[in-house]
């Protein structure tokens, strides 16, 4: 099928112009003005409209078993509302099944083989043996290039800092990127003990149970760490001022750092988790929780100027039955949030609407920046000849309001219940093909397809120049000392 988008303001991180963009055969063949529709073509006017990459989300949990629960958009039903919104890829986290990770990569493959969107998969690594090291330069090989640990989850999926520090050095090794869930996980625990023996047992008692000074800790350790190694890092959700400075520390003194805030710390702040329905308020609980609104102004400002690279969602939902199972306590509420439908309509009207970032910014966080991180740029990411055609119709005169009621996903609440937002996706296009146009889905399981992403990506370019200041930090290099006689 060929495809004109005849008008649109084609908008990518580095610039717009008005021109047509010609689709064929799932590629993006041409972008130029005054382009002749090829006979049999499909012609979409995209007048008054931005002409964008679709979005990448590179964080979410489709069908993830995790406290008790599996998660209930499975890889069918979370990418059809993904679609809904504009995202064309997602990266999904898979779980090693019982430590192991080639069995969890194979039983992530079978739960993706429903799959009706562009997918790849980070790793995640819950312990360490020289098996665990080998299946990940294993899985390097299969198309991972990303490795999560997580720091908090005590009992669960927690790793010792020996453990991450060898994690770390094996990621150095294979030039796969560590990523890092960065909470103190043992001081969380001793916190959610407090708060629960203090009889504070509802969903605020996650938000009082884990401070964002244990997130500053952690996102601290995280980064020093892996300055130790010199090896780049990515810290997924970043909650908070504590983490945020961290970040912007490590990279202003050139560490190869990424933070990642996720859709609901724009949007959302903690007083959702005082709600006193307590399905709503449960359904905001998610590891780091989401802050007080002084984090999310920050966290904004700080995308705005650069200091956060791009906005992920961390979809991972459990509807307010499987939430119930924490009723008396806030410690086994299944953690997470929704936002794989919601996260650029969130982020337009966040930051662009708020005048904090431009369309082009927009596509940046939305799009180009965790393809160029995950080194899948230029086929995703950007609209150009060669590209995927990914690509979506944004219109920024459509009104709309996010709820539950309409939403696609399979969860029965929405954290952004009732929200305004002015610009929407009108139509979505996933390698060649309309999937979303005028409120209609056409998604097909099975016709997914798992994107490999290679090693050795742009983070790692040059990485070596900089090992023997890993090795002595500034002002404790060896000093040469000439002797006397050198000089004769
Ligand atoms: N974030 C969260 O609450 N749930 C998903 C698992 C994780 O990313 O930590
Ligand atoms: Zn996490
Ligand atoms: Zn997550």
């Amino acid at each position: 099928e060929q495809i004109v988008i005849k008008g649109g303001t084609v908008t990518n991180a580095d610039g717009q112009l008005v021109a047509d963009v010609l689709i064929e055969n799932g590629k993006i063949a041409k972008v130029q003005k005054d382009l002749k529709v090829p006979p049999g073509a499909r012609l979409l006017d995209a007048s008054g409209q931005y002409v964008m990459p679709g979005g990448i989300d590179p964080h979410t949990h489709l069908e993830m078993p995790f406290m008790g629960q599996v998660a209930c958009d499975d890889f069918f039903s979370g990418q059809a509302a993904a679609l809904a919104g504009g995202t064309t890829m997602h990266i999904d986290f898979a779980l090693p099944t019982k430590g192991d990770l080639m069995q969890g990569f194979h039983d992530y493959q079978k739960k993706a083989a429903k799959a009706c969107m562009d997918y790849g998969f980070h790793m995640a690594v819950t312990s360490w043996s020289a098996k665990v090291a080998a299946d990940m330069a294993t899985l390097v090989k299969k198309g991972i290039n990303s490795f999560k640990f997580f720091l908090a989850y005590k009992g669960a999926l927690m790793v010792t800092d020996e453990e991450f520090l060898q994690g770390l050095q094996k990621c150095r090794e294979i030039g796969a990127i560590a990523q890092v869930h960065a909470e103190n996980g043992e001081a969380v625990a001793v916190g959610q003990k407090r708060i629960f023996e203090a009889g504070i047992t509802g969903p605020e008692g996650h938000a009082l149970s884990r401070p964002s000074f244990l997130e500053g800790e952690a996102t601290s350790r995280a980064v020093r760490l892996a300055r130790f190694v010199n090896t780049p890092l990515y810290v997924v959700h970043t909650m908070s001022i504590d983490a945020v400075e961290e970040v912007a520390r490590a990279r202003a003194r050139g560490q190869r750092v990424i933070g990642e805030p996720v859709a609901s710390a724009l949007s959302l702040n903690e007083t959702a988790m005082w709600n006193p329905d307590f399905k709503i308020a449960a359904a905001a609980v998610m590891s780091p929780p989401i802050r007080a609104a002084s984090h999310r102004v920050k966290i904004k400002e700080a995308l705005a100027g650069g200091l956060l690279q791009l906005v992920a969602t961390d979809h991972a939902v459990f509807n307010s039955t499987q939430k119930a199972v924490g009723k008396g306590d806030f410690r086994v509420i299944p953690n997470g949030v929704n936002g794989i439908e919601e996260r650029l309509h969130v982020v337009w009207e966040e930051m662009v609407n708020s005048g904090l970032i431009t369309p082009s910014d927009f596509v940046r966080i939305t799009s180009t920046a965790a393809a160029q991180i995950f080194n899948l740029y230029p086929r995703k990411g950007v609209i150009a000849p060669g590209s995927d055609a990914d690509v979506i119709l944004l219109d920024p005169k459509v009104e709309h309001h996010i709820s539950a009621a309409t939403h696609h996903s399979r969860i029965d609440t929405n954290v952004y219940e009732g929200k305004r937002i002015m610009g929407k996706v009108v139509v979505t296009i996933s390698r060649g093909r309309i999937v979303w146009e005028n409120g209609n889905l056409n998604v097909t399981p099975g016709t997914g397809r798992f994107v490999e992403m290679l090693p050795m990506g742009p983070l790692f370019e040059g990485l070596d120049i900089l090992d023997q200041e890993a090795m002595h930090p500034l002002g404790t290099t060896p000093v040469h000392h000439t002797h006397a006689k050198d000089e004769l």
